[in-house]
């Protein structure tokens, strides 16, 4: 059966999407249908998929919704490979930028909005500069520190579990020389292999690492479902609230996250349910189009 798709592009730091309205959920989404639209050579190609949906159509929209009744709006995120994910750090942004491109929602200086996820309820806002920040909630270290291999790594490195909403494992590494070296077309192998899988981040201090009272790291990333990509805005975040951790007491809690499609920057802010951690960064919409699969 063919399908047809009208789409816009969008990217965070280099991290792609395909987004499309699908308000009343009638659309189809089968992982053979994600993966051909996000392949590189056949489809549109693109890191994920967003559908933005009414959240009364979906199950994992009426819990968002029970949570926040102005959570009207779900981004329904899928990986390039057409597995789910809860969250996407970059893609909330995009997301949201899309959601007012396409007079689905308005959203004046400084408003937050209310956004349905898989996480739960998450808070955007716009910025000055014409970014976005987005409030990922609360976070945890998950307890967990599997060894890390990766290829060109000559040893296996211990990494860090944290879970941002959806899960991620940070490894730190000695210096440019050795994250530069890093294939990550190749998986990296976690022992123990979390259940649900996680995203992979290998990080550095940048020069210098403090500057303006902000902590700097580089950081590269292999996710889950889709393989290298550019940037991953919780994988930022879980890097950020790694090293630290790893530093200490005294460590900054605003960081700068340098990543190949280019720079992000996180804080983390007490509130009455815990700490939260705050991404911002660039959310840009290049191109609009139709695709037709057979
Ligand atoms: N790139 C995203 C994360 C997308 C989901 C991830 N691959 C997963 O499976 O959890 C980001 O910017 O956070």
């Amino acid at each position: 059966m063919a399908f047809d798709l009208r789409f816009t592009k969008g990217h965070g730091t280099g991290n792609d999407f395909v987004l499309f309205s699908d308000p009343e959920g009638e659309t189809e989404l089968t992982p053979t249908r994600i993966a051909a639209v996000c392949d590189r050579h056949f489809g549109v190609g693109a890191d994920g998929i967003i559908r933005a949906v009414r959240s009364d159509r979906l199950p994992d929209g009426a819990a968002a919704l029970a949570e926040d009744p102005a959570a009207t709006w779900f981004m329904d995120y899928w990986n390039a490979d057409g597995s789910p994910s809860e969250m996407c750090g970059n893609g909330i942004r995009v997301f949201t930028r899309y959601l007012v491109d396409q007079g689905l929602v308005e959203l004046g200086p400084d408003e937050w909005i209310a956004i349905g996820t898989r996480a739960g309820v998450r808070r955007v806002r716009a910025l000055g500069n014409g970014g976005f920040e987005a409030d990922l909630g609360t976070w945890r270290l998950d307890g967990g520190e599997p060894l890390v291999r990766a290829k060109n790594l000559p040893v296996a490195r211990p990494g860090l579990g944290i879970d941002v909403g959806n899960p991620h494992v940070v490894v730190a590494l000695a210096d440019d020389s050795e994250l530069d070296g890093l294939d990550l077309a190749y998986l990296p192998i976690l022992e123990p292999q979390p259940q649900a899988g996680a995203n992979v981040e290998f990080v550095v201090p940048a020069e210098p690492l403090v500057e303006g009272g902000r902590g700097r790291i580089r950081m590269r990333v292999h996710e889950r479902g889709s393989g290298e990509t550019l940037s991953c805005g919780t994988g930022a975040v879980a890097s950020a609230l790694a090293v630290r951790h790893w530093a200490g007491s005294g460590a900054p809690d605003e960081w700068v996250v340098q990543v190949a499609g280019g720079v992000v920057g996180v804080r983390m802010a007490a509130e009455a349910d815990g700490e939260h951690v705050l991404l911002a960064g660039p959310a840009e919409l290049v191109f609009d189009g139709v695709l037709s699969l057979a």
